[in-house]
């Protein structure tokens, strides 16, 4: 048996995992739980050749069996568990480092519930499941606010009474673990010393300034719903609106919630057709191209703002599901940027070319895959020793 570390990212109805080998940490199976803590819930498991292993319906759909079944499933192909590392989404204003859960940790995690409701309680449970699967396994946790840890304060603060900051309600910023994976690839594209603005599309979106390396601004604040519009959720919102159906609509918290959370976004905007971009991209209904337009205009708008924080950029990247997979996406948010010096080089981004644009555009734009679970690996590698 050969012994490994997983890394484990839940999200709101799917749980990827990767297993690392903690002698030399390569990469040695990567695997996906569908329908997680929900009905018919599946797993499924690939070699690093993206050969398939394993692909069945689990019958029993609780998350202790998901993880069960994960653990066994990788001990049939010859890896061990010995330890887990968890994506966990808000670390607030106490956690920038990969840190070792236990009891008072998980404790002070569940604070963080109101602020990633839709994240934050699935990572909880699944660190339960794990502790009461196995108890001896050693359980780490990553943190999605991390890499922002060094914004200047200016960029964390909202303009409300300074008490407010004191007490935690500013500006965090999320898919730190995606950003850090990317960062740390700057220096292959010469982007080290850069000002660089990275736009993370998948379900959740955001946007992150990077300068020198490190996070100056993002597009997400002290939740994750503010920002880029996304699969369900609106991104930046006048707060006003959130008054308004409290007041004229008569709408609880538990509503409000659910409207921002699971029927805004591309799934709100699109009049019910989907939260996902495929679909839209797909359809030719006026409602969905108006989501993909909005989408697009304000990935624009925000990438305008973030050069604004920097005092300039000089590329731009693309990744996640969106980011990596979208050439209509990304032609149609570069082809607004021309102002700034970006010329679109249609046939590199049809194919998916690292570099986007022209050889003689004024400043370049990139995809990348992220690698979120490599860098929880990285980091939690550090702290096993
Ligand atoms: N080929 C593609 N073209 C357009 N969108 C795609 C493509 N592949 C994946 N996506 C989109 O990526 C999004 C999911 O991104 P992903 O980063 O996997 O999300 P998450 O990890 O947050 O669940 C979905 O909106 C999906 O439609
Ligand atoms: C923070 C966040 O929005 O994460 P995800 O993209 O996984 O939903
Ligand atoms: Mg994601």
């Amino acid at each position: 048996m050969i012994k490994a570390l997983i890394a484990v990212n839940a999200g709101s109805s799917t749980l990827k995992f990767r297993a690392y080998a903690m002698a030399g940490d390569a990469l040695l199976m990567r695997g996906l739980i569908d329908h997680f803590g929900q009905k018919h819930t599946s797993l499924s498991l690939h070699d690093t050749l993206h050969q398939q292993l394993e692909e069945r319906e689990l019958g029993d759909d609780s998350r202790e069996a998901a993880v069960a079944a994960m653990i066994n499933t990788l001990a049939d192909h010859g890896i061990a568990v010995t330890a887990v590392v968890h994506r966990v989404v808000h670390g607030g204003s106490r956690f920038h480092a990969v840190t070792r859960l236990d009891d008072s940790i998980c404790q002070a995690l569940e604070a963080y519930i109101p602020l990633a409701p839709l994240h934050q309680p699935v990572s909880l449970q699944v660190i339960q499941a794990f502790q009461t699967v196995d108890a001896s396994l050693p359980q780490l946790a990553c943190f999605d606010t991390a890499f922002h840890a060094s914004q200047p304060e200016v960029a964390t603060r909202f303009g409300i009474a300074r008490h407010w900051h004191e007490e935690g309600v500013r500006r965090y910023g999320f898919h730190g673990l995606s950003y850090a994976s990317i960062s740390r690839r700057l220096a292959g594209l010469e982007l080290a010393q850069a000002k660089v603005v990275v736009c993370h599309l998948g379900s959740g979106s955001s946007a992150c300034a990077i300068q020198q390396g490190q996070s100056v601004a993002s597009s997400m604040g002290f939740s994750a719903v503010d920002g880029l519009m996304m699969g369900t959720r609106p991104g930046y919102l006048d707060p006003e609106v959130v008054l308004y159906w409290m007041e004229h609509e008569g709408m609880g918290v538990g509503e409000v919630r659910r409207e921002l959370y699971k029927n805004s976004g591309l799934l709100g905007v699109s009049g019910g057709v989907s939260a996902d971009m495929r679909e839209l991209l797909a359809s030719p209904l006026p409602a969905a191209r108006e989501a993909v337009e909005l989408f697009c205009y304000r990935i624009v708008r925000e990438i305008a703002s973030l050069a604004g924080a920097m005092k300039g950029v000089d590329a731009i990247i693309f990744t996640a599901g969106i980011g990596e997979h979208s050439a209509e996406v990304r032609g149609r948010v570069l082809s607004q940027l021309g102002w700034l010096g970006f010329a679109v080089d249609h046939a590199a981004n049809l194919a998916h070319a690292r570099q986007l644009t022209t050889a003689d555009s004024q400043r370049h734009a990139y995809v990348l895959d992220t690698d979120e679970e490599g860098e929880m690996a990285r980091q939690a590698f550090t702290l096993l020793g």
